[in-house]
C-alpha cells in the first residue's frame, strides 16, 4: 500500500526504530473477526478454532452476511481490535449505558452482551441513514433494553444530564486504523486531518461528559494512531475537567500502554491502551477509560415516558398476547408510534423532543382489527416465550429469507402465527394457513442465500 509521504514522515519521527515494522504491517492482509451472541445458542457450523484472546465472544475469521448465523443475529462481524473497546467498557448488569456514536452497532451489540437485556442501553447515531442500519443491527441481535436515537450530542446532553453509569464515545476520527480495510480512508488523509478531527472530538466530549453520573465512567476510543486524537484528547479532557481520573486498563500481550509523551506528559495517560497492527492481530485502536469523581452537570429529575396506547390498540394487543405469548407484558411499557407498537425498556425517561428511531423493542403493527407481530419480536424472544414454534430446514430458511412461502406437514397450528427456528436460531414469524407458511420476512432485508 502506498502510504502518504507526510504520514510516513510523521510516524517515522514518532516511532523511531519501530516505524519500519509499523509501515510494513500495512502490506499484510487485514484481520477479520466476529463475535458470537451470548443470548443465542452457539452455532455448530462456525469455525471457533481461533479465539480473540481478550474477549470470550470473539473469534478471527469471516462470516457471510448472507448466512443463517448472520441473519438470525447469532454473530456480529467486527474487526478484532474494535472488540477490545467493548471489553474495556464491560458494563455490569442493570447499568444505564450510553453509546453516543453507535452506528453501525459493533460496540452497542458488544455492550449488550454484558447487559443481557437488563438496565438501559441508549444507542445514538447522528446520521439518519446510519441510525437506520444501527436499528436493524440492534433488532438482529435481539435487543429489548435498547433505545435507538438519531440525535446530536447537544440534544442528548440536554435530555440526559448526569444520567448514565457509563458513556462510550467511539469517536469519528481520521481512521488511520482503517487503511488496510478501506483504501478510501487513505485518500481522505491529510496532514491537517487529525487536528480537524480532534476539534470535533472535543466538541462531542464537551457534551458527552454532561451525561455521566458522579462515579460513572467514560470510555473514549478511536480507530486512529494520531496522538492529536488520542493522548492529546485525554490530556485536554483531564486539564479541562479535573473531576476525571484515568482508570488503568489491563493489557493482554500485544496491547501496550498509551504514550504520555505524545500528550501533555501526564503519567496517568499510560493507563490508556494502544493497539498497533505490527504488535497484535488487529487493525489498530486507542482506548481510554476515565472515572468521574465529582459531578459536571446537576441531575435533573427525569420523568418516565408514559404509555400512550389507545383502548382499542390495547385490546388488540391483549388478544394477540393471550393467543400467542407465554409471558406477561407490562402495559405501562407499551408505546405506540402511529400504528407501530413498541415495548419500552423499564425506566425509559421522557422521549419528548428527541428523534427516536426505536423507542425499545418493536412488537408489531396494528392492522384493521388485528395485531401483526414484528420481525424484531421474532428475533428477541427466548425459546418457549412464543406458543407456537416450528423447526425449519435450511432449504426452507432460504425460501423464507428470499420472501417465498413454503409448505410443511409438521406445523403446530392450522391457522395463525408461528415462530420459525432453523438450527436452533430464530428466523422470523410466518403465518400458517393449513399446510402453507406465508412469508412475513421484511421486504427490505430479503436476499438470495446459496
Ligand atoms: C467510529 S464510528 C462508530 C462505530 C460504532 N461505534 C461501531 O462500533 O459500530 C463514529 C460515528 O460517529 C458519527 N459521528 C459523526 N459526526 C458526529 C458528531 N458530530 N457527533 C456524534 N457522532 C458523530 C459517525 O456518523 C459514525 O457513525
Amino acid at each position: 500500500m502506498e502510504l502518504p509521504a507526510a504520514f510516513k514522515t510523521k510516524y517515522q519521527h514518532l516511532l523511531g526504530d519501530e516505524a519500519a515494522a509499523f509501515f510494513a504491517s500495512f502490506n499484510q492482509p487485514e484481520n477479520s473477526g466476529f463475535r458470537i451472541n451470548p443470548m443465542r445458542p452457539v452455532p455448530d457450523d462456525l469455525d471457533l478454532s481461533d479465539p480473540v484472546p481478550y474477549t470470550e465472544w470473539g473469534y478471527y475469521g469471516k462470516v457471510s452476511g448472507h448466512s443463517l448465523d448472520h441473519q438470525s443475529g447469532a454473530v456480529y462481524s467486527q474487526e478484532p481490535s474494535a472488540m477490545f473497546v467493548g471489553e474495556v467498557a464491560h458494563p455490569s448488569a442493570g447499568m444505564r449505558v450510553l453509546d453516543l456514536s453507535a452506528a453501525p452497532g459493533g460496540k452497542t451489540t458488544h455492550l449488550s452482551s454484558f447487559l443481557q437485556q437488563t438496565g438501559l442501553l441508549v444507542s445514538n447515531e447522528i446520521m439518519p441513514k446510519r441510525a437506520k442500519v444501527l436499528a436493524e443491527n440492534t433488532e438482529r441481535f435481539g435487543l429489548s433494553n435498547t433505545l435507538v436515537l438519531n440525535e446530536n450530542p447537544t440534544s442528548i446532553a440536554k435530555t440526559f444530564p448526569a444520567f448514565f453509569d457509563q458513556v462510550l464515545v467511539d469517536a469519528p476520527c481520521s481512521g488511520e486504523g482503517m487503511f488496510r480495510k478501506d483504501p478510501d480512508a487513505v485518500s481522505y488523509w491529510s496532514t491537517d486531518y487529525p487536528a480537524a478531527c480532534a476539534k470535533r472530538q472535543r466538541e462531542i466530549l464537551t457534551e458527552a461528559v454532561k451525561t455521566i453520573k458522579p462515579g460513572g465512567e467514560l470510555v473514549y476510543s478511536t480507530c486512529t494512531f494520531a496522538p492529536e486524537e488520542d493522548e492529546q484528547i485525554i490530556s485536554w479532557l483531564l486539564e479541562t475537567y479535573p473531576q476525571f481520573e484515568v482508570v488503568p486498563i489491563e493489557k493482554p500481550a500485544g496491547i501496550i500502554d498509551a504514550k504520555p509523551e505524545w500528550g501533555n506528559g501526564d503519567p496517568s495517560l499510560k493507563g490508556a491502551a494502544r493497539l498497533f497492527p505490527h504488535l497484535m492481530r488487529g487493525e489498530g485502536h486507542f482506548v481510554a477509560k476515565l472515572k468521574l469523581t465529582d459531578p459536571i452537570s446537576d441531575t435533573k429529575k427525569s420523568h418516565r415516558q408514559a404509555s400512550n396506547v389507545s383502548r382499542n390498540q390495547s385490546h388488540l394487543f391483549e388478544d394477540f398476547a393471550a393467543d400467542y405469548l407465554n409471558f406477561k407484558v407490562d402495559s405501562h411499557q407499551l408505546m405506540a408510534f402511529g400504528d407501530q407498537l413498541y415495548l419500552m425498556p423499564e425506566g425509559t425517561p421522557s422521549l419528548r423532543k428527541l428523534k427516536v428511531v426505536r423507542p425499545g423493542l418493536h412488537l408489531g403493527t396494528f392492522k384493521k382489527n388485528r395485531f401483526e407481530p414484528s420481525y424484531a419480536l421474532a428475533l428477541a424472544l427466548q425459546p418457549g416465550q412464543f406458543k407456537f414454534e416450528t423447526a425449519i430446514s435450511e432449504t426452507d430458511w432460504k425460501q423464507v429469507v428470499h420472501g417465498d412461502t413454503f409448505t410443511s406437514d409438521d406445523l403446530p397450528i392450522k391457522k395463525g402465527w408461528v415462530r420459525l427456528i432453523c438450527n436452533g436460531q430464530p428466523v422470523a414469524f410466518g403465518k400458517v394457513v393449513n399446510h402453507t407458511v406465508k412469508n412475513f420476512f421484511p421486504k427490505g432485508l430479503r436476499f438470495k442465500a446459496y
